[in-house]
């Protein structure tokens, strides 16, 4: 299904095309990239190798483009949006079978991925024209010293050229949770798309081709990062990154990037707290759906459960139950757990499994894995001096650490430099609120395994998990500068009559 229909022309023979000034073009550099198909290890889709010459010409045209878009009518950029938004949604099912291919997601949730994206997109338009409308005004006698002879006018105006670069485990969604945002404020978009995930990205940026954006405004180069990433990143033309990856990238990224606003969203190691009065099969569930659903690939997954000792037999035992449950297979099939995104990520999730069995943790599943598909194991008994306990696996495999204390549990999630999310499940709502309190992390979830959405709900990362907040409004209101504008009178304005 991949460039048919509408997106014939994203496609030139077997080479999906990059997109510039409105058009979709080859590279000149002649060369391609592979990206290949998680569940058969095989070359599935090619995509263009672009220049530093090509970025170079993306990143001037935006830069045209959106100074005109800056003049656009806030309402028309909104209706540009909901178009967008409703030709996304019609085109779901092509632009699902592009994440079943390169990303290996189930397709049901392929499907909400880009559901999801289109209602972010609308959302999204709604929310710009609220907050973009409003500005402050301001007068000068509460300061000391002066009298009301100044009035300041302040409002939001975008900041440029937004760098976007999503991870491969929501290429449609991170991308559009970063594009929508910075062009409801105006901005230009150049998109960076993962190299696994990239084809899905050039159709979802067809959708706003098809919507009718302005030429030049919105740009898709594709290129491995490790290649073309530095380029972009420490560009000139490029006012503001948003990005959403890995930890080591994101602060590499952050050390080299100069005086820009960044929105980083990093890696994760979420905390599950479970004390002696939480109700245990709500826990189970939540550990099941938030520790394996994608496998496991998701920033917000549950990462280590730490279940005070009374219970976490009763509690290993619920979720050993549930756990047996889940299909394994291919994303075609719908199944709940499918292969991870490459054989070097597999490597690494075997890595961290033979670590804790060695130094003496409790497998409960046997160990399983053909080519990229793992089986899924919960991993007991696990303690601080094996890597499972501090690393983010990014696979089907959940530690459990037993603890004495809800202090050595709060202690462990703060002892990680990761701090995306947590969460602790207790029928006690005085306690939650207290650990929520002690947790150092950016959202913790009280009695529900962590999660980003909805959409609009702010998102952030403390430590090395990230740097500023996304969710929709504050992902508008970062991507936007405060422009003042001071009315200087000869005279107090309050001296007439
Ligand atoms: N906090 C959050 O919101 C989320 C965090 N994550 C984190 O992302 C990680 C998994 O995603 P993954 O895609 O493997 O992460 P990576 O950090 O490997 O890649 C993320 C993106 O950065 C690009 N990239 C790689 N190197 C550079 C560079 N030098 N300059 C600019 N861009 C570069 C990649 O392109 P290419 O593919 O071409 O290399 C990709 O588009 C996990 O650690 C996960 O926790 C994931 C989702 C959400
Ligand atoms: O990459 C991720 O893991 C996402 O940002 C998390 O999104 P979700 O919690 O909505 O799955």
């Amino acid at each position: 299904m991949a460039g048919k229909g509408v997106f014939k022309e994203i496609l030139d023979g077997d080479v999906f095309k990059y997109y510039v000034d409105g058009e979709w073009r080859r590279s000149c550099s002649g060369q391609f990239i592979n990206v290949q198909n998680p569940s058969t290890r095989k070359p599935m889709f090619r995509v263009q190798a672009c220049t530093q010459d090509e970025v170079n010409r993306c990143i001037d045209s935006a830069k045209a483009a959106q100074k005109i878009w800056a003049r656009t009518p806030l309402w028309k950029r909104a209706e540009a949006l909901h178009r967008c938004a409703a030709i996304m949604k019609e085109q779901k099912a092509p632009i699902a079978d592009c994440l079943v291919k390169e990303v290996a997601k189930a397709l049901k949730d392929a499907v909400v991925e880009v559901v999801r994206s289109g209602d972010l997109l609308s959302y999204t338009a709604e929310e710009g024209i609220r907050i973009l409308s409003e500005g402050k005004f301001l007068v000068s006698d509460p300061f000391p010293g002066n009298e009301r002879n100044k009035y300041c006018l302040s409002s939001k105006i975008p900041l440029g050229v937004i760098l976007a670069i999503p991870p491969f485990n929501y290429p449609v969604n991170l991308a559009v949770s970063k594009m929508g945002p910075a062009l409801i404020a105006g901005n230009a978009v150049v998109l960076k798309p993962p190299t696994q995930g990239a084809v899905s990205c050039l159709h979802m940026v067809h959708t706003f081709h098809l919507a009718g954006f302005p030429k030049g405004l919105i740009s898709a180069v594709t290129g491995k990062g490790a290649d073309i990433g530095d380029f972009l990143t420490m560009h000139p033309g490029i006012n503001c990154i948003s990005f959403t990856g890995g930890c080591e990238t994101g602060i590499a990224i952050s050390k080299k990037a100069g005086m820009i606003p960044l929105q980083m969203e990093l890696g994760g190691k979420d905390s599950c707290i479970i004390l002696e009065d939480a109700d245990l099969e709500l826990a189970a569930t939540n550990i099941i759906k938030g520790g394996f659903s994608y496998s496991g690939q998701r920033c917000t997954a549950v990462k280590v459960v730490l279940a005070m000792e009374c219970i976490a037999d009763q509690l290993v035992c619920k979720v050993n139950a549930k756990l047996a449950k889940l299909t394994i297979g291919m994303p075609e099939d719908d199944c709940d757990i499918t292969p991870v995104i490459s054989e070097t990520s597999a490597n690494f999730i075997e890595g961290l499994v033979h670590d804790a069995r060695h130094k003496g943790a409790r497998l409960h599943q046997e160990w399983r894995r053909e080519g990229n598909l793992i089986w899924p194991i919960l991993i007991d008994h696990v303690r601080p001096d094996m890597r499972i306990a501090w690393e983010e696996p990014f696979g089907p495999i959940l530690p459990v650490i037993r603890i004495k204390t809800v202090e050595e549990g709060i202690h462990h999630c703060n002892a990680n430099n990761f701090a995306l999310q947590g969460c602790i499940f207790t029928r006690s709502f005085d306690k939650a609120i207290m650990i929520s309190d002690a947790m150092e992390s950016g959202t913790i979830q009280i009695n529900s395994a962590p999660g980003r959405g909805p959409d609009h709900f702010p998102f952030q990362g403390l430590r090395d998990s990230g740097v500023g907040s996304q969710g929709i409004t504050n992902s508008i209101n970062m991507m936007c500068k405060i422009k003042s504008t001071v009315m200087n009178f000869p005279a107090a304005t309050y001296t007439m009559g």
